[in-house]
């Protein structure tokens, strides 16, 4: 049976992209689904066997609907991590339109673009939709007064006009996508990083110090903290910690271990290897 992977779609996404990068046709059965946390609920829910979603962007940050559904809603662990360079097109139905009205796209994608939107195209509306490709779908299907943010390859999907290209607002703009998995891998090599979520007693000071300190103590290099709402009350908050290495090394291993003891709450989001898009 082909394994089945869960991506945001529909086809022409960046989320597809990576995960034709890791698969082969004959390999997998790509599933799309019309939101982050579908994707991610259907792995937990047993529909797929693995779900590619964002979890963080160089320009606009986190995307929070992957880490509070990882945090609250599932019990998952990442299994791979892979990094894209993300260059948006504006896509429309005709070649050399000034006419555009509405500039339609995923969130993140028209937060990437918002300066170089601004100025090529002040007295247009963004408006948010599911994907980049949807976005690509709905400018197929509208009049000649939408564009969409999206990839050149949902220009050749849905048959677009590639009106600008490289709008992003800074050419290192890159995203980075997480595979998630009902089991961890066991033995993971090479490049790889550890992550966890967990919730610190906020209320006594220098309690994310010592937290902190676990790490440093045994030369742990963390390569991102983030936090969220714990959604307990104002002012407390969850933590999600990546770090570089697996748990089969000794001083990772301490560490999550004292992190898990001192903690209210932690979960062990799994270690996995890391890959960069060759492009
Ligand atoms: O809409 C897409 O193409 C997605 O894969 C989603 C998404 C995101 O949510 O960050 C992925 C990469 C880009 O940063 C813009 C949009």
């Amino acid at each position: 049976m082909l394994r089945k992977v869960g991506f945001l779609g529909p086809s022409g996404t960046y989320s597809e992209e990576i995960a034709l990068s890791l698969y082969h046709e004959n390999e997998a059965r790509l599933e799309p689904f019309s939101a982050i946390d579908a994707a991610i609920r259907a792995v937990a829910a047993g529909e797929v066997d693995e779900s590619i979603v964002p979890v963080e962007n160089s320009l606009e940050g986190s995307v929070n609907i992957t880490l509070d559904t990882l945090a609250h809603d599932v019990d998952l662990y990442i299994t791979k991590e892979v990094v894209l360079p993300v260059r948006h097109s504006l896509l429309t139905k005709k070649d050399g339109n000034k006419n555009i009205a509405v500039i339609v796209s995923h969130p993140q994608a028209l937060a990437q673009c918002r300066k170089t939107l601004g100025k090529l195209y002040p007295q247009a509306k963004l408006q948010p939709v599911d994907s980049t490709a949807e976005a690509a779908r709905i400018v197929a299907a509208g009049d000649g007064r939408y564009a969409a943010v999206g990839s050149a390859k949902a220009a050749e999907i849905y048959g677009l006009k590639i009106l600008a290209g490289d709008i992003q607002d800074n050419i290192a703009n890159s995203t980075r996508f997480i595979s998630l998995e009902r089991q961890p891998v066991r033995q993971v090599q090479g490049n790889c990083k550890t992550s966890l979520v967990c919730q610190i007693n906020g209320l006594r000071p220098g309690s994310l110090y010592n937290i902190l300190q676990e790490f440093a103590a045994r030369e742990v290099n963390l390569t991102r903290i983030e936090s969220r709402p714990a959604r307990t009350g104002l002012g407390l908050y969850i933590f999600f910690l990546d770090m570089e290495g697996s748990t089969a090394e000794s001083n990772i291993a301490g560490a999550v271990k004292a992190i898990e003891e001192k903690c209210l709450w932690y979960k062990n989001l799994g270690s996995y290897p890391v890959y960069h898009t060759g492009k």
